[in-house]
């Protein structure tokens, strides 16, 4: 059966989703509708991906079969009560916010429904999407396995236990955005001496992607490969002691703690 999927929120991470299913060709645009109280991010859709479009919560819960909840995490009470009436047991409500757990989904709506919490990110958009994924009881296995198919339309997905994604902001869901500042900064740093800006986006942005790749494709220890770019008494291990003496890793690790402790916080004070 074809699932009809609905977006409550269309804001920035819901449109990375809907491009990457719609590029994907896994869903029919005429089976996926999307609603946001304000017009403006509805008219993108529409125009860029001609999926449906509504202000009503109501109609996407009656419409869809997977009921994405892509609004903020402070918006997910008010959003369940308005369409909890709307919602049968048969239909899959996805989260895809931090801090919000399976249970604190299924109180809301007060009845068991089939919730599937997950952390996706915005590269979504590209097809190169990570997304972590927890079931409840309630999934059918077939039913997981079509979640993981749609997700998987857009990047990869990892199904992971629920105790631990409040980790996984840290390191997916946010770290997009760690790694453009370190592109920004790699671009400003050429800029200073003297490359055109827009060639120093791209030689930054090519490095970056290509030691990703170069990580998922030869399974080699990040290290090992590290040591590869490393000619001895050569340029790299300049830069690389000036990164250790400044604290490069453990500030990456202590920025990812302060994420965790905002997604567990977010968690308790929903
Ligand atoms: N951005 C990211 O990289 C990621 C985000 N997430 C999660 O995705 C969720 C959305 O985040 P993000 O897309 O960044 O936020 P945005 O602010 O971009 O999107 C939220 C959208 O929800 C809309 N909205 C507000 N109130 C309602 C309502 N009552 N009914 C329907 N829609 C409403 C807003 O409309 P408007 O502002 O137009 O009024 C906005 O378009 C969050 O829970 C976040 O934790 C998860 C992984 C990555
Ligand atoms: O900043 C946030 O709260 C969301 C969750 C992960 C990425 N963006």
């Amino acid at each position: 059966m074809n699932k009809k999927i609905g977006f409550i929120g269309c804001g920035n991470m819901a449109q990375a989703i809907i491009g990457g299913i719609v590029n994907s060709k896994i869903v029919s645009n005429k089976d996926i509708i999307a609603s946001n109280p304000t017009n403006s991010k509805l008219e993108v859709v529409k125009e860029k991906y001609s999926i449906l479009t509504t202000n009503s919560n109501v109609d996407v819960a009656k419409f869809s079969d997977v009921i994405f909840l892509s609004v903020k995490p402070n918006k997910y009470k008010c959003v369940i009560d308005e369409i909890k009436d709307f919602v049968n047991e048969d239909d899959i409500i996805v989260t895809i916010a931090a801090g919000i757990d399976i249970n604190f989904i299924q109180n809301s709506f007060g009845k068991d429904l089939k919730v599937v919490r997950t952390m996706p990110n915005t590269p979504s958009l590209v097809g190169e999407g990570m997304s972590a994924i927890s079931f409840n009881d309630l999934l059918l296995n077939h039913e997981k396995e079509y979640i993981l198919r749609l997700f998987e339309s857009f990047g990869k997905a990892e199904v992971i236990d629920e105790s631990l994604m409040d980790v996984i902001p840290s390191i997916s869901g946010s770290s997009p955005a760690y790694v453009y500042l370190m592109i920004e900064a790699l671009a400003d740093g050429g800029v200073l001496r003297g490359i055109p800006r827009d060639k120093a986006y791209k030689l930054a942005a090519q490095a970056v992607l290509g030691a990703a790749k170069m990580v998922i494709q030869t399974n080699e220890h990040p290290g090992s490969l590290k040591d590869k770019v490393c000619s001895p008494g050569g340029t790299t291990i300049e830069a690389i002691y000036e990164l250790e003496r400044n604290g490069f890793r453990s500030s990456i690790i202590s920025a990812m703690e302060a994420c965790t402790k905002k997604a567990i916080s977010m968690s308790k004070n929903k």
